[in-house]
């Protein structure tokens, strides 16, 4: 077969005479070639590049499906730590075992701050002493009541505070994505972790403290404290005096309604009085545990609490719970330092101005902790709208006299109780505390026949009541503080009539005279 071209002259010349015809030939077989092969490469290329749109397409799609179904069939919250729910999702998440499958742990020994923690045993005898807490931020998917819950923790690091051991420290926060249409769902959910959480803090109170600065607006309340409850009948008072503030508080509890109604802000404050030593915080915690409150304390020498931190500090407070300010009278500007530190060094005896009864500031040589809270930002606070909402304010003081009369006057301070140094009554009552019947019961007996109380000449007087008459009369009304009086049963914890033996020699003995120091203050 033979190819006619144009171009070429009579048959066989042509290559010759047009040489670079040849070579367009061989070029254009060589171009069909490529084209062929190219057409090949283009039609897959579209197939691809029209699988690959599907492909995104769908992705997209099922993106999109997604956003829609957790934006139709889902609901988001968020729980911030340092918010009073965020505690009780806590607790809730742990008793749900939600991280049991984290591989990564900070393991703590336990202490009494907040648990966020996972039981890694099984074994019951094996005692949980540390806490496990799961440090991964992965979302995790699990059933409530038939429901699909996703939790996820984050903790980004943008918002934080300072411990007190100066480590800088992100603010947590725990989202729950709740797979449902029911609305009401996340209310139930927030309502079983609220009960659970009351539930086992049942045999607690619950203190929240405000213990280092914070940056973020959810952290004022940083520190939780769970303390056994002590019963109102472990405080040994005048008669009367427990039950009347118990049944002031319990009214103001019940009596809400009266209040709105009255348009009268539902609050009510109290002050407690004296000397160190002598029960006012014992008897605030022993309340809060009888009327199922919780405590939000704080302390006004922190150096970081200003007028503004105790705002923020007191609206962040829910509703229904104790606000107490221990030691109130140090918010005030006005005193003289070096006079104040003076008596404080007095009562507190010297250099290193330890105090020697339970908590509070400690007072160093150099420069008393001195508030930053102003007068009038205190009172603000008393009377904000913070401070109302079925809030019980509770002041103490060493110092009744250093408070303004603006701070008492009704409506800001409603009830006052003044705590004093032991009578003989009290003396003879901590001493039956300390030494009960059901752990002595060979002291429940007489102990001769010739011990008669006189008063009821026919009535049989116990070892243990003859010991405490004794006791009480070995102590001078009025001059030690109960605490005191405990610091020393403490140590004859064991030998109640050691304890009576040795009671005069220590009352004048230089080191109880010392410890009393304490019984001038207030
Ligand atoms: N009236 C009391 N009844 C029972 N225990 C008391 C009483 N007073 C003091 N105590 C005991 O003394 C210790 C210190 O008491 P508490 O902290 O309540 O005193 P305080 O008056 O608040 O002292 P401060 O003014 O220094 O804060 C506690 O362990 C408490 O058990």
């Amino acid at each position: 077969m033979t190819f006619n071209n144009p171009f070429d002259g009579p048959q066989g010349q042509g290559d010759a005479q047009f040489p670079w015809i040849t070579s367009f030939m061989g070029l254009s077989s060589v171009f069909a070639a490529l084209g062929m092969i190219s057409q090949a490469y283009l039609g897959s290329s579209i197939k691809l590049l029209i699988l690959g749109s599907v492909v995104e397409t769908g992705r997209r799609l099922c993106q999109w499906l997604i956003v829609r179904f957790r934006f139709q069939y889902s609901m988001t919250a968020q729980f911030d730590e340092g918010d009073p729910a965020y505690e009780w999702m806590v607790l809730f998440l742990t008793q749900e075992n939600v991280w049991r499958r984290s591989r990564e742990f900070v393991v703590n020994a336990t202490n009494s701050r907040r648990k966020w923690s996972v039981k890694t045993w099984v074994d019951p005898t094996v005692k949980g002493n540390a806490e496990y807490v799961p440090t991964y931020q992965l979302p995790q998917l699990f059933r409530w009541r038939g429901h699909w819950l996703e939790i996820k923790r984050s903790k980004d690091g943008t918002e934080g505070r300072f411990t007190s051991s100066g480590t800088y420290q992100p603010i947590s926060s725990i989202i729950v994505t709740i797979y449902t249409l029911d609305m009401n769902l996340l209310s139930e959910l927030v309502e079983d972790a609220r009960s659970r959480y009351v539930e086992v803090n049942r045999p607690n109170v619950v203190i929240h403290l405000a213990d280092s600065p914070h940056y973020g607006p959810a952290m004022t309340w940083n520190n939780v404290k769970h303390k056994v409850r002590r019963p109102l009948s472990s405080i040994i008072l005048q008669e009367g005096v427990v039950d009347a503030l118990v049944r002031d508080a319990q009214e103001f509890i019940s009596t809400e309604d009266w209040y709105v109604e009255a348009g009268i802000p539902h609050r009510r404050g109290y002050l407690l009085y004296g000397p160190p030593g002598t029960g006012k915080t014992s008897t605030i915690y022993a309340l809060a545990g009888a009327l199922n409150l919780e405590i939000y304390s704080l302390s006004l020498a922190s150096s970081f609490v200003d007028d503004s931190f105790l705002q923020r500090a007191a609206s962040a407070i829910p509703k229904n719970a104790l606000f107490l300010i221990e030691d109130i009278d140090c918010a005030f500007a006005s005193r003289d330092d070096e006079d104040e530190l003076e008596d404080l060094m007095a009562v507190y005896g010297g250099a290193g101005g330890v105090r020697p009864f339970g908590g509070g500031e400690m007072v160093r040589p150099g420069g008393r902790p001195r508030s930053l809270v102003t007068l009038s930002g205190l009172l603000n606070v008393i009377d904000g709208v913070g401070s109302e909402e079925g809030k019980l304010f509770f002041a103490t003081t060493n110092y009744i006299d250093r408070l303004d009369p603006a701070l008492l006057r009704p409506g800001r301070i409603d009830h006052k109780v003044a705590y004093d140094l032991a009578t003989a009554d009290q003396a003879n009552a901590l001493f039956l505390r300390f030494f009960p019947e059901s752990r002595f019961p060979h002291l429940a007996l007489p102990a001769s026949s010739h011990e008669k109380d006189d008063t009821h000449p026919d009535s049989e007087v116990s070892t243990i009541q003859t010991l405490a008459a004794a006791f009480s009369a070995a102590i001078p009304a009025g001059e030690f503080s109960t605490a005191e009086l405990q610091c020393y049963l403490q140590a004859h914890k064991t030998t109640p009539a050691a304890a009576v033996e040795g009671a005069r020699a220590w009352v004048e003995g230089g080191a109880a005279r010392g410890a009393a120091g304490a019984r001038g203050a207030g």
